[in-house]
């Protein structure tokens, strides 16, 4: 049995911001990360971005120097007992703590109907293997019209390769950007060599030879040499649960990022927080959630009491196109657009109850204070008061 100070379960982004919220306050409380990946914590964002382009592999990894922690590699908590304190690991051994964070993350999705060597791309691993396909391979098929398939099939077209995006929605990121953009980005993908077949999905998946043949429901039939899916993310709450913690879409914590049980915290994806700004319970995906939640719930083990009052932000690029976001981004929301040329520089506002909740600034820069200043205060709009308020 190993007594440690702080345990954090999960090797991510949002553990390894812990680590450093930590010892940002205790420099000497002992830490123990129990880690399922094969891999210390990493960057997520380069393995879909960047390293597609001109970045070095080896800039993926973060650093924990000088940091003392223990940590253990390609181990899993399967039993916590919050009574006891104490968690076990999948090899058999228990470690006790004072505070635990939960930093579990998500699962992907995955189809029923397919070859077991379709690359649900999250994990460096599935970086390395869609890089290995890509020596020899020349066309690919990505499904799902989402973050990762927008930025794989955009990251394969700049590497050369022939891709046909398959997504159930009419257009790329259909469930963020308004539909006039969402069209365009259709168009804009099909201008870069990339086919497209929207509102279709797999019917089935299956290897020949060395070939991956890809049937829609629609009737395509596909042949390519690698096939790479996005198909969204569900929260890891099995131990949370199992703990009797309180889940709902995600485990619920509080604005100190405690759980139901205050000795056990949440944070990053699989944290379901209040956000006094937008006044609602979310859960959010992106990686400056997992960073700065991560780093609060660190801060407050060691004693502090911070409440998470951040707004989500998100950042993505598209070829030659990038944005920002702000706030919540939901197209169920009304939706004001301010384009200073059409879908290539612009604003676009999401309001609820006429205040606005989420702001995308697209190839607009330096904005954000901007944008986070009118999500915070809160006041009424109507598009005649938003028009022209932030350009570029
Ligand atoms: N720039 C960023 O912030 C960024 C980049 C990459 C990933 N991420 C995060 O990583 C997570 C995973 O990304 P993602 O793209 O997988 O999720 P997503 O939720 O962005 O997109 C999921 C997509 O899956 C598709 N889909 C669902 N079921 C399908 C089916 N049966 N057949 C075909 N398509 C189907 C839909 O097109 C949907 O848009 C998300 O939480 C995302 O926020 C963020």
């Amino acid at each position: 049995m190993k007594h440690h100070k702080y345990l954090i379960v999960g090797g991510g982004m949002a553990a390894d911001s812990a680590i450093h919220g930590i010892r940002k306050i205790d420099p000497s409380g002992a830490i123990a990360v129990i880690c399922e990946e094969l891999h210390p914590p990493y960057d997520r964002p380069p393995l879909s971005k960047s390293l597609w382009k001109d970045a070095q592999f080896e800039s993926i990894w973060r650093s924990q120097h000088n940091l003392d922690i223990a940590i253990h590699i390609g181990k899993k908590i399967v039993n916590l007992d919050p009574a006891r304190k104490t968690a076990t690991d999948n090899a058999g051994n228990s470690y006790t703590y004072e505070k635990l964070l939960l930093a579990t993350g998500g699962s992907v999705r995955r189809l029923s109907n397919a070859d077991e060597n379709v690359i649900y791309f999250r994990t460096v691993d599935d970086y390395r293997n869609l890089r290995q396909l890509c020596e020899h391979g020349s066309d690919f098929v990505v499904i799902g019209g989402g973050f990762i398939g927008s930025e794989i099939a955009a990251a394969l077209a700049m590497n050369n390769k022939r891709v046909t995006m398959l997504f159930p929605e009419s257009g790329i990121g259909a469930r963020v950007y308004p539909r006039p953009l969402s069209e365009y980005l259709n168009s804009y993908y099909q201008e870069k060599g990339i086919t497209l077949h929207a509102a279709d999905t797999v019917r089935s998946i299956q290897r020949s030879g060395k070939k991956f043949v890809v049937t829609t429901e629609n009737g395509k039939v596909i042949s390519v040499d690698g096939v790479v899916a996005g198909l969204g993310i569900q929260p890891n709450t099995d131990l949370a649960a199992q703990a009797g913690l309180e889940i709902d879409n995600g485990i619920v914590v509080d604005e100190l990022l405690r759980t139901s049980n205050p000795d056990i915290f949440a944070a990053g994806d699989v944290a379901n927080f209040y956000s006094r700004l937008l006044e609602k319970r979310m859960r959010v995906e992106h990686e400056d959630n997992a960073n700065t939640m991560g780093e609060i719930a660190g801060m407050n083990m060691a004693g502090q009491k911070h409440p998470y009052h951040h707004q989500p932000f998100f950042y993505s690029d598209l070829f030659d196109l990038g944005y920002e976001a702000i706030g919540e981004l939901d197209t169920n929301l009304e939706i004001v657009e301010d384009w200073q040329e059409p879908f290539r520089t612009g604003v676009v506002y999401y309001l609820r109850e006429r205040r606005v909740r989420g702001v995308l600034l697209w190839n607009t820069w330096n904005k954000l204070e901007a944008a986070t200043e009118l999500i915070a205060e809160k006041n009424e709009h109507t598009p005649a008061t938003l028009l022209g308020r932030i350009r570029n």
